[in-house]
């Protein structure tokens, strides 16, 4: 069995005060492993994005602790937080929050450059991921002349330039037709995956899950299931 990557331990979130109050997350435990791609499946509203967003050192608990690899993330100061999210995390979220003002290649680049890499190698090594979501031709372009599928594409591009290994994805499809968002799952899994990698994916798409190792369900707030995903035995 895989050591956890992560680890929630009950997890509670809520926006608003009062009568205004939300709770979004109502304490939630679960482990996502290494060499593994947990799912986490649920109506709209049913606190995935923001059980996410604590687990990925963005959005503080109100309650409970993440560990991630034996570090209780949310006990490190803010300058320590940004710096796990950099070095540790690769993000793409439904909206795929690209920089207007950056070409395509620069935006692949920047957690490269961040991490102090060459600018030259960063960039080389940019266009490396580009050409393999497809979009090498397109690298020149501020992402505003691209469509939103080839924006999602961007967006897991550099998400996985980094090599971190905890990956976390919002909904990574959704724009994609099924043969695209087969692709680029299916090269996650194959050439991104490894032991020493987590990858956790917020989905709709059911044409993804083959590629799943285990499938989260929550709703309201809570976890109602972990089941077996689909995914095929090598
Ligand atoms: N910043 C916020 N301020 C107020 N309420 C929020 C905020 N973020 C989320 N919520 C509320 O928390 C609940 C859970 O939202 P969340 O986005 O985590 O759900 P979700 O399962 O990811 O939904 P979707 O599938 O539509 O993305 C919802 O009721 C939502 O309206």
């Amino acid at each position: 069995m895989a050591e956890p990557a992560v680890k929630a331990n009950e997890l509670v979130k809520w926006f608003g005060e009062g009568e205004a109050r939300t709770v979004a997350v109502r304490g939630v435990s679960f482990e996502a492993r290494f060499g593994e791609m947990l799912y986490i499946v649920g109506p709209s509203g049913s606190g995935k994005t923001t059980l996410l967003s604590m687990i990925s050192g963005i959005l503080r608990p109100n309650e409970g602790t993440v560990t991630v690899e034996d570090q209780d993330i949310w006990s490190l100061a803010s300058d320590q937080i940004a710096e796990f999210r950099l070095n540790r995390v690769g993000f793409v979220f439904q909206d795929y929050h690209l920089f207007p003002r950056l070409t395509t290649l620069e935006n692949v680049a920047i957690p490269l450059i961040l991490k102090k890499r060459d600018w030259r190698e960063s960039l080389n090594t940019a266009m490396e991921y580009l050409e393999i979501v497809g979009l090498k031709d397109r690298a020149q372009l501020p992402p505003v002349k691209l469509s939103g599928g080839e924006q999602q594409r961007v967006a897991i591009a550099r998400a996985i330039a980094g090599r971190p290994d905890l990956l976390i994805f919002d909904e990574p499809t959704a724009s994609l037709d099924g043969d695209t968002g087969r692709k680029i799952v299916d090269f996650v899994k194959n050439n991104i995956l490894n032991d020493q990698r987590c990858i956790i994916i917020v989905t709709h798409d059911s044409r993804i899950y083959e590629y799943s190792d285990r499938i989260m369900r929550m709703e309201d707030g809570r976890i109602t299931g972990v089941e077996q995903g689909g995914a095929r035995e090598e």
